[in-house]
């Protein structure tokens, strides 16, 4: 084609790009295209090059090539940068993944359970999605049958691509004292559209009582930091680390409901998900929680205490835990409340008037209204319930349960350093 273009005294250094469709007038020597010599004219329609990104830096390269200018040592460097942010690898689509976020239960949000698959076939497995822990593990063919009451299990023996981590095993204990421990597998393991190979997959071959009474729930999936991970002597990566690489965006968002299915999403944030801006503000990831600090609270239309409260965002605890000081001032509003030793925390008449309880990230409020702390009969059909605020004193940590997570619109954003961002809804 240079020659034709010569031909026609059309000047050109490099050959039209691939995409460019040159279309004779159909008197060319022989070969369907090019222009006919004998009449002197021909047409060219330039066609649109599919994924044709401009580069800048190569243009200017191209000119000098032309005038034979010899090419500055930062032009060369440009062209290559250039070039390798539009290489094929690097304009691949990125990945994103959204999956509901469902009530285990359809009282008290005790926690949340979300579909996942694993291996091939793909195995649906309902796990409880856990920032404040790092182990991906499910019930499973290794766990004995006297401690499955309902709960779906993962059998990588049915999975052609399940892997065992020969000699790894993992072992964990929660903040209620629940506790489950077994061996590991890797697999294929999807969430909502976004896949990791290879995923690190604990297989319980131990679960206490309370996660065997809890039948909607298959496992957990740790969104902590993966150094948190218990998997020995090689501790294991979060599949929000394994995938982060290849999100769009390196964040995941919580998005809990009230007495409703929310969602968690990955690698996006989803503006119809929110009101307002997000506020963001640091985190510390040692030891590995997701831990941030809030800039004070207010008890109902009471004034605003601004005081720093450092304290973690855990969608795998139900309740909020805070200093003994913040509870005094809340129950203290409340007609008939006790700090009771017999049920282990705060209790009052289910029928009390409850205030609304706000805390400050930033100069942002957000509220937790009343219907989330007023938590639960503290048994079957009692008049007494249990708050959804309870004190912090001996477990070490503040911890910002799922009673303040769902009043939010949550962003885990996973870059270095991580922040977490919060916006009303
Ligand atoms: C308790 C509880 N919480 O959600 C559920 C479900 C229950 C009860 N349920 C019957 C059993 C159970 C116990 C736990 N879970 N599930 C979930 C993980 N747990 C955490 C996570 C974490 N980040 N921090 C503290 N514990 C303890």
């Amino acid at each position: 084609l240079t020659a034709a273009f010569a031909a026609l005294g059309l000047a050109s250094a490099l050959p039209p790009r691939i995409g460019t469709t040159v279309i004779g007038n159909g008197n060319g020597n022989g070969n369907g295209n090019g222009p006919s010599l004998g009449s002197g004219r021909a047409t060219f329609k330039q066609a649109r090059r599919p994924h044709y990104r401009f580069n800048g830096a190569r243009a200017v390269y191209r000119t000098y090539l032309k005038y034979g200018v010899p090419v500055p040592e930062a032009l060369l460097k440009a062209v290559a940068h250039t070039d390798a942010l539009s290489s094929p690898e690097a304009m691949k689509k990125r990945a994103t993944g959204s999956a509901a976020a469902v009530p285990v239960d359809e009282r008290f949000d005790i926690a949340y359970i979300t579909p996942v698959t694993i291996g091939t076939p793909p195995q649906t497995l309902q796990l409880d999605f856990d920032t404040g822990s790092s182990d991906l593990w499910v019930f499973s063919s290794h766990t004995p049958p006297s401690q499955i009451r309902g709960q779906e299990v993962y059998a990588p023996n049915k999975s052609s691509t399940a892997k065992l981590l020969d000699g790894q095993t993992w072992s964990i204990t929660y903040g209620d004292g629940s506790a489950s421990r077994g061996n590991v597998y890797t697999d294929n393991f999807a969430v909502g559209g976004l896949t990791v190979e290879g995923q690190a997959v604990e297989c319980a071959q131990q679960v206490s009582s309370s996660f065997t009474s809890e039948e909607h729930m298959d496992g957990l999936l740790g969104l902590g930091f993966s150094t948190l991970n218990t998997v020995s002597p090689k501790g294991q990566l979060t599949f929000f680390d394994n995938a982060k690489s290849k999100l769009d965006s390196p964040v995941f968002t919580a998005d809990l409901k009230y007495r409703e299915a929310g969602t968690y999403d990955f690698g996006f944030i989803d503006k119809a998900k929110y009101t307002g801006e997000i506020v963001y503000v640091p985190v510390e990831m040692d030891p590995g929680y997701w831990t941030f600090t809030s800039s004070g609270y207010a008890v109902g239309s009471g004034n605003f205490n601004a005081a720093p409260i450092s304290g973690i965002a855990d969608t795998g605890t139900s309740l909020v835990y805070l200093p003994n000081s913040i509870l005094t001032a809340y129950y203290r509003q409340v007609q008939g409340a006790t700090n009771s030793a017999n049920y282990g925390g705060y209790v009052f008449p289910c029928s009390a008037t409850l205030p609304a309880f706000t805390f400050g990230i930033g100069e942002a409020r957000f509220t937790i209204p009343p219907a989330y702390i007023s938590y639960a009969p503290v048994t079957e059909g009692s008049a007494t319930c249990f708050g959804g605020l309870q004190s912090s004193r001996g477990i070490g940590v503040n911890i910002w349960g799922d009673v303040a997570l769902k009043a939010a619109f949550v962003v885990y954003n996973g870059e270095n350093p991580p922040k977490i961002g919060w916006a009303n809804k």
